[in-house]
């Protein structure tokens, strides 16, 4: 045998040495993670033991949730009670999707967010905030606006959906994604006083969205929060009971529980009472849970409803240039005779106003008896008017129905509404 042969078999040698302790190493990995999963650490047995004595819970109720991953969808008033309650139970991985910034006017139901937080992303701020009351659960942020190009991809990696989200072109994709993929959505909302909630696709016989609603509502017809308004604590009663749901559909019904699906729980936090109605079979000719769905891929979900999943950069265009005015413009006007209308809800007009501004609702201003009593009572006819609102959208739907009726009159809208005239006039002027 040659010196070169000898030296090669040793090097050959060595390699597979090297390749065998590589795949060792990999083994203990593995079996590491399979025992993390498969058994309670002290750490679990203390931490989570309050929810462990619960008979229909225990042991393995832990390990089921150690072992689910949930995706939620917004972190908002319904995410961050959701997340939080989710995390604390200890799920094994949590997804927490939402394009949006923290703002002070999130705090007062948007609990994991903090004051030093704002500005950040909803997401990372919720991250720190369930790291720090659970490092053991694994948490993906995901700071994306969920539309039709993404979700699949994004929906198929976690096994529970919870739809936290606030508008209805996101419910829809969410209904038609997790039914494609065999995904339980846990759906509530939350505005003013009222919540509701339920469970979508579960199970064989499991309802789904479009079952319910196969067409969106008219766009006029649909109020968020940022315009309806909300209580915070309505927002954590439905919040935390979708994580409780949650839970209840990771350990798949069992142990005496009933997961809500086929039913629809709703809360009213004004006499605070909660109603439960059956809610009718699968629909047989459902355009997505039938045995023949109908929706198409990357189906536009926004202009399918009419309506934005993202409330940013929303500024509505009806009107002409000639007839808006910037606030700049208007405030050189102030001094001459004209009417300044607002045109917010009167709730709203209460928490500020600009000087010598009425307030007529869009409401009123779209009711016929206004047009008639305008018509007869206005003794100046070349009186100019001025519509205002907080972001300069009603204004111009107000600035628009009366043009259309008194062509003749001289009626603009003052564009961007109370929102430029914070950043534009008067920074002392306070926005909501
Ligand atoms: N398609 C979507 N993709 C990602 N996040 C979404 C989507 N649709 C809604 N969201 C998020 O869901 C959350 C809904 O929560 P909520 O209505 O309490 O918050 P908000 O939008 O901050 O409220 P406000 O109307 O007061 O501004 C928001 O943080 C919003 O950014
Ligand atoms: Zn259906």
């Amino acid at each position: 045998m040659s010196a070169e042969e000898i030296s090669r078999l040793r090097l050959e040698i060595a390699e597979l040495n090297a390749a065998c302790n590589d795949k060792e190493k990999r083994l203990r990995e593995l079996e590491n993670t399979t025992s993390v999963i498969d058994k309670l650490s002290n750490d679990d047995i203390a931490r989570y033991s309050r929810q462990l004595i619960l008979p229909n819970f225990g042991v393995r109720g832990q390990l089921k949730l150690k072992q689910s991953s949930f995706l939620i969808v917004g972190m908002g008033g319904l995410g961050c009670p959701a997340s939080l309650y989710l995390a604390s139970a200890g799920c094994g991985r949590l997804g927490l999707l939402d394009y949006d910034e923290v703002e002070c006017s999130n705090f007062h139901r948007q609990i994991l967010h903090t004051e030093s937080r704002v500005g950040k992303s909803k997401v990372s701020s919720a991250y720190e905030a369930l790291k720090a009351i659970n490092s053991h659960c694994q948490i993906d942020m995901l700071g994306v606006l969920l539309n039709s190009g993404n979700a699949s991809e994004i929906i198929q990696s976690y096994d529970i959906v919870l739809d936290c989200s606030d508008n209805v072109p996101t419910r829809y994709l969410l209904n038609d994604t997790c039914v494609a993929l065999g995904k339980p959505l846990i759906s509530g909302s939350a505005l003013q006083l009222d919540g509701q909630l339920t469970v979508y696709n579960y199970g064989e016989a499991g309802v789904c969205y479009r079952c319910l609603f196969p067409m969106p509502p008219p766009p006029k017809a649909v109020t968020n929060c940022g315009d309806g308004g909300v209580l915070g604590a309505v927002t954590g009663v439905i919040g935390s009971l979708q994580a409780l749901e949650a839970i209840k559909v990771a350990l798949n019904g069992t142990g005496g529980m009933e997961v809500l699906s086929k039913r629809l729980l709703i809360f009213d936090g004004a006499s605070c009472s909660f109603r439960c109605v059956s809610l009718r079979g699968r629909r047989k000719d459902c355009s997505a849970c039938s045995n023949v769905p109908l929706i198409p891929n990357n189906l536009d979900y926004e202009k399918f409803c009419g309506m934005q999943a993202s409330d940013k950069d929303y500024a509505l265009k009806l009107l002409m240039p000639m007839q808006r005015v910037s606030v700049e413009e208007y405030k050189d006007l102030i001094g001459k005779p004209h009417l300044l209308w607002d045109v917010r809800q009167p709730a709203e007009f209460e928490i500020c106003k600009l000087p010598n501004s009425e307030n007529v609702p869009l409401k009123t201003i779209l009711d016929d008896s206004f047009v008639e009593r305008f018509k007869e009572q206005l003794q100046d006819k070349t009186l100019p008017i001025f519509v205002l609102c907080r972001r300069g959208n009603d204004s111009q739907i107000a600035a628009q129905h009366m043009i259309n009726k008194f062509p003749k009159h001289n009626i603009r809208d003052i564009s961007g509404g109370l929102h430029a005239w914070h950043y534009k006039i008067d920074p002392n002027f306070p926005i909501y």
